[in-house]
């Protein structure tokens, strides 16, 4: 289970920051080597007040173990051919690393495995990354002797979707009968440099089709919107910003507002900290807006029951010989890349990782 992670513990917040700021399929920066570290430092007081506010951490790797653990026994049942089925995470910036989660797949012998991605759109800069670190620990020996196929993208997924629009409806029934139907559900997603869209990444046409098949699923019930959140630093980013668009709303008298994330499967500083102490509390105080927010999908039995049937569906392709270890799209690099690890990388998977 590939992800970003988290900080489980405030102390941990310095090594988090700093392996995000190095690393070099996310951003590029002048001497990134001594910057890095630079930025992290003075970065961290304020990220760590942000894992204090949420009661001390990142909630991801809780998550992630319970819906790993959920993934692998529904799995058992779906697909015995290939069980027994355990769920390994391997992290990009905090604990577990893939150096552990190797360590770990060492010591039980495994010699099949699929990089499933927890991102459920890909952008370069997530499922990306993760791949390339993967790619890189497999042709350094960390990983060596292991069969590997990809399941890289899911967004549209019936059981993710499903997932997420029962969270939509649960925080839609918070509002009275009468002012329902008007409620605008406001899609927020993390936000993109507009470098990485206009290189080509798919993530931001990725998670526009998440949303779509959301709406779709509801009916079209309401006026909806999809947002972006959580832009870093002076370069232009994909918008419009998540905040901005309540401000907007709430001038033109949209005052009943439902804040979705829709790019993220657990709880993190961006909807405990930043949707709920930050828009919300602000939408309700200052804009006398009535805001709730989905929940993430966090334990959510539908959600991990999608997870099951996707690797399910995987392996039964896989086994069958209808599907290569990596999808068609995985394939096509994004047409102004100039990241050669990620050349390297799609050819690597493509073979089954050797
Ligand atoms: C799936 C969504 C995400 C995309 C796409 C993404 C791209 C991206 N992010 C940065 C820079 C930062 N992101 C940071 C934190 C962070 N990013 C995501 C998700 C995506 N990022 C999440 C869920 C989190 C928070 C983790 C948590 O536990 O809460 C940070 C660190 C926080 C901060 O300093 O503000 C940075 C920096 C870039 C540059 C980028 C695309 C190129
Ligand atoms: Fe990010
Ligand atoms: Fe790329």
């Amino acid at each position: 289970m590939l992800n970003m992670g988290g900080p489980s513990t405030v102390p941990e917040t310095h090594d988090f920051l700093k392996s995000l700021f190095l690393d070099r399929d996310l951003m590029q920066l002048p001497f990134q080597s001594l910057l890095a570290p630079w930025i992290a430092r003075r970065r961290s007081p304020m990220i760590e007040q942000q894992y204090e506010a949420i009661g001390g951490g990142s909630p991801i790797l809780r998550w992630t173990e319970h819906q790993g653990a959920g993934m692998a026994a529904l799995l058992d049942e779906l697909h015995p051919t290939t069980a027994p089925h355990k769920a390994y995470i391997a992290f990009r910036y905090a604990r577990p690393l893939t150096d552990e989660c190797a360590t770990r797949m060492r010591a039980d012998g495994v010699k099949r495995a699929v990089a499933f991605t927890q991102y459920p759109q890909y952008s370069c800069s997530t499922t990306g990354s993760s791949l390339n670190e993967l790619y890189r620990k497999g042709i350094d020996g960390t990983l060596s002797g292991i069969e590997w196929s990809v399941i890289d993208r899911w967004g549209t997924h019936p059981g993710f979707i499903e997932a997420v629009a029962q969270n939509v409806e649960r925080a839609l029934q918070k509002f009275n009968p009468s002012v329902r139907s008007d409620t605008v559900l406001l899609f927020s997603a993390h936000s993109l440099p507009m470098s990485v869209v206009n290189r080509g990444d798919p993530y931001v046409s990725e998670v526009a089709g998440t949303v779509q098949a959301v709406m779709q699923r509801l009916g079209y019930s309401n006026p909806w919107r999809l947002v972006w959140q959580s832009q870093v630093g002076p370069r232009p980013w994909m918008g419009p910003k998540t905040d901005a668009a309540l401000k907007g709303l709430a001038k033109l008298g949209r005052k009943r507002v439902v804040l979705v994330p829709i790019a993220f499967t657990s709880d993190h500083i961006e909807t405990l900290f930043e949707l709920d102490h930050e828009y919300c509390a602000e939408a309700r105080e200052s804009l006398g807006m009535e805001v709730q927010r989905a929940e993430s999908l966090n334990d959510s039995p539908v959600f991990i029951r999608a997870l099951a049937d996707m690797a399910a569906q995987h392996l039964k392709d896989y086994s069958a010989g209808k599907i290569s270890p990596t999808s068609v799209q995985m394939g096509l690099r994004c047409p102004g890349c100039e990241n050669a690890t990620c050349g390297k990388q799609k050819a690597w998977f493509a073979k089954g990782g050797e």
